[in-house]
């Protein structure tokens, strides 16, 4: 049976939702489950813009269907090729085939690579700023490259000040009935889940991200429709300006993430002992054992906080293996403009703390501390002074930072 949002009088959603996939793109744990987002226009012509996942194909095309009627589909406009907003592309081929498939080049070439339909007799090319009318209302392009995928474009409505921004300002979890952010309490529930979403989705792309900021700026921007998570029709700017820090890697708050990795316990002893220092001196400090906590939630915490500290033991005359997994991911992720602070253990040959630094120098602006710790099994008393010498020094940068 059909579930279906309005959500202007042209405009419905169609998507859907799925609670029982555990990894998003196999890595990412959904716990709230997440949406896949399709909007359908009813114009003088039809225009369904990205078709939908798998999981949730049948309530999709019973949304489709049911709104379409006795109308035939015309238009389908694809704004990114992953499966998770394309798999069901070729149904709706094969269910209207006279359906004409509004898209870029890039698209069309990843189109052959996923399918074996004929595209190119389908194919409407799109470029940046070339302008499609439907009837009443008028679509223009945007090219969106690496704003997730190369191919990626977004489409703004100038009738309706609608812009549908492919994966851009989505959010992990399910859609439970509301549709727009307005309609819950998105700060207090969601805005955790828009940032895990973007620091590990788009997160690496902080520049090609700026490039579109730009480009929408000047849009008047009254709905904003993303491939996953809430539509948006109120605070857009707020959104969009998590997005303008989010991508140019701007700390929202000051604050000291700490990750260890522990075998025995005595490194986790000294980031403790960090982590209640730094309180003592008002500096709020959040703690990670890269055992048990997922990599990708500790790079959420880094793009949200201004300092880092990572505490490790040698393991194999390199870095532990949970922390060396985080240390490549974040450089992955292009993370830039944090202060670091490291901390190593070793019984024999410590070498953990050089390790990290010389991977964390890779990444751009990183403010890595002269100060370091480095401990022999277990912290001394005598140590105690090197603790305090790291909580100075971030706490010197913290107030420069102010
Ligand atoms: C499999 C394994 C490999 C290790 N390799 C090294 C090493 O290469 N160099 C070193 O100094 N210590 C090495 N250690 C010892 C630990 O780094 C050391 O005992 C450290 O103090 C443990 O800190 P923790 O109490 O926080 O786990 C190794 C330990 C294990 C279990």
């Amino acid at each position: 049976m059909y579930c279906l949002r309005k959500i202007t009088d042209d405009l419905t959603w169609v998507g859907g939702n799925d609670r029982r996939l555990a990894m998003f793109e196999g890595v990412y744990s959904v716990p709230d489950g997440v949406s896949y987002n399709s909007y359908l226009m009813m114009d003088e012509k039809t225009v369904l813009f990205d078709t939908v996942d798998k999981a949730i194909s049948k309530v999709f095309f019973e949304n489709l269907t049911e709104m379409l009627g006795e109308r035939p589909l015309d238009y389908l406009v694809v704004h990114h090729m992953e499966p998770d907003h394309s798999f069901t592309l070729e149904e709706v081929v094969l269910r209207y085939p006279n359906l004409k498939i509004i898209c870029n080049t890039k698209i069309v070439t990843m189109i052959k690579q996923f399918f074996d339909f004929d595209i190119d007799s389908r194919a409407i090319i799109v470029k940046e700023g070339d302008v499609f009318s439907t009837g009443k209302h008028q679509l223009k392009f945007y090219m969106a490259p690496m704003v997730h995928w190369p191919e990626v474009m977004m489409t703004y409505d100038t009738t309706d000040g609608i812009l549908f921004s492919a994966d851009a300002f989505g959010c992990f979890g399910a859609l439970n009935g509301a549709i727009f952010a307005d309609e819950v309490d998105f700060q207090q529930h969601y805005m955790k889940e828009a940032r895990r979403y973007y620091a590990n989705i788009i997160g690496k792309y902080g520049s090609q991200v700026q490039a579109v900021l730009k480009k929408i700026a000047s849009l008047d921007i009254r709905l904003l429709c993303p491939l996953h998570g809430f539509v948006w029709r109120k605070d857009i700017d707020q959104y969009v300006e998590k997005y303008e820090r989010w991508s140019s890697y701007t700390p929202e708050e000051e604050g000291v993430v700490i990750a260890y990795a522990s075998i025995y316990g005595n490194t986790e002893n000294a980031a403790e002992i960090l982590a209640a220092r730094l309180w003592d001196r008002g500096i709020k400090a959040v703690m990670f054992d890269v055992s048990v906590t997922p990599a990708s939630d500790i790079i959420t915490s880094a793009f949200q906080y201004s300092h880092l500290v990572f505490a490790s033991t040698t393991y194999n005359n390199g870095i532990f293996v949970s922390m060396e997994a985080l240390i490549f991911d974040i450089v992955a992720h292009n993370l830039q403009n944090r202060t670091v602070a490291v901390i190593e253990n070793g019984s024999w040959a410590p070498v953990s703390g050089k390790l990290i630094r010389a991977e964390l120098e890779k990444c751009k602006n990183m403010n890595i501390l002269e100060n370091k710790l480095s401990i022999k099994s277990s912290l001394k008393k005598n140590q105690m002074i090197e603790i305090d010498a790291i909580v100075d020094a971030i706490e010197e940068t913290i107030v420069k930072n102010k």
